[in-house]
């Protein structure tokens, strides 16, 4: 099956978490759900890199990225992903939606009530048990 390796970031701006709405995709299971900003690791970068590439391509801004938070391998239908997820930090919510077609910042009491994308569910997990 097709590998696909991603990085993805959890960015905190003081108690709320961004989370974003891919917009309409041939592939229903990830049309439209919400995810962590962030896209494939391209040849050469690091993953902090492509990560820091991700956001200003998808949001215009630059972030704190803290630490690795966690690793998910998930197999979608028609690829097998793994995502690598970043602890990353913002002092403004400032932003540019230039790819997603919403945005929500929330604390971890809400997460869970977005459509997340399959394989972010593990992260979101993560996040409402352990902070
Ligand atoms: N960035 C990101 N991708 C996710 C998440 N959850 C999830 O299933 N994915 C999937 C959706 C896509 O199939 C793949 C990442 O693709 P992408 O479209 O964000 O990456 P990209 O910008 O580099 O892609 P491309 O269209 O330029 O090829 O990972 C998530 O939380 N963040």
């Amino acid at each position: 099956m097709k590998k696909v390796e991603v990085v993805a970031a959890i960015i905190k701006c003081n108690k709320e978490i961004l989370c974003v709405q891919r917009a309409e995709n041939s592939l229903e299971y990830i049309s439209k759900k919400f995810e962590f900003p962030g896209g494939k690791i391209e040849k050469g970068e690091s993953k902090k890199e492509a990560l820091q590439r991700e956001l200003l391509e998808e949001l215009n801004i630059t972030t704190n990225i803290k630490s690795l938070f966690l690793t998910v391998i998930h197999e979608y239908p028609d690829f097998e992903l793994t995502m690598h997820s970043f602890i990353c930090e913002v002092k403004t919510k400032e932003l540019t939606l230039n790819e997603h077609i919403a945005q929500e910042w929330l604390t971890l009491g809400n997460l869970e009530n977005l459509d997340w994308a399959a394989a972010d569910i593990p992260i979101v997990n993560k996040l409402v048990n352990n902070g």
